[in-house]
């Protein structure tokens, strides 16, 4: 479970949000929703340890979030950024490096299954800078879904997706929550939050 203790984050005067608490709980679905700015990605980016919280606590499973932890690094899979690539590795050198990195038994297969759920299999092995912006987004949602999670924290993960996608993702998630991860998202998607979620957070009362 990841809990988000009264936390606040400010880059000078200006305080993105304050005392916010948020629990991403098994087999449930947060959503956060809100305008642009209102710091939405930055709760995110805290929520993962890729960003520092000037007040209060996030937690991982009862104690202070170590993102250098192997422990939190196996249980927490996360898109929040457009993650970096290797210029030189096909989509399905990347998929394969990841799950192979994290210790996943069958990559191959699981790498496959991804391949093919995202409809990425006939890009596989093209090389980052020739996909679709996307076909791009599919690759970093890929990611997330070939290695080890108990714990799905995404960063409008609707981006760039067009209908089937959308609705891959919904089914997706659906099914992360049955299978008892944790999930955390922030999304414009009305439909995506309607059908998804449990808990909705509105980012635009944090100020
Ligand atoms: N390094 C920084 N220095 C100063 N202000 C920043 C910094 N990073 C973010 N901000 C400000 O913090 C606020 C929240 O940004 P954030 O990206 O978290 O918003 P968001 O809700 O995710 O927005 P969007 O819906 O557009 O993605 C914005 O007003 C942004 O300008």
């Amino acid at each position: 479970m990841l809990h988000l203790s009264g936390i606040t984050r400010a880059h000078g005067e200006f305080t993105v949000f304050r005392r916010v608490d948020l629990t991403a709980r098994p087999g449930s679905a947060c959503a956060v929703v809100g305008v642009n700015g209102s710091g939405k990605s930055t709760l995110l980016r805290c929520a993962v340890g890729a960003d520092y919280v000037d007040e209060g606590r996030v937690l991982f499973d009862g104690i202070d979030l170590d993102e250098s932890d192997p422990a939190a690094r196996t249980a927490i899979s996360a898109v929040i950024d457009d993650g970096g690539v290797f210029p030189h590795l096909s989509v399905r050198e990347h998929l394969l490096l990841i799950a192979t990195a994290h210790a996943v038994g069958d990559a191959e297969a699981v790498v496959t299954s991804a391949l093919e759920g995202l409809s990425l299999t006939p890009a596989a092995d093209q090389l980052p800078v020739t996909l679709s912006s996307g076909q791009r987004r599919r690759l970093m949602l890929a990611s997330a879904f070939v290695r080890p999670r108990r714990v799905l924290v995404l960063d409008e993960p609707e981006q760039h997706l067009d209908a089937a996608g959308r609705e891959w993702l919904i089914r997706t998630l659906v099914a992360e929550k049955d299978a008892g991860v944790a999930v955390l998202f922030v999304s414009h998607d009305a439909v995506l939050v309607d059908t998804v979620a449990d808990v909705v957070v509105d980012a635009d009362a944090w100020r």
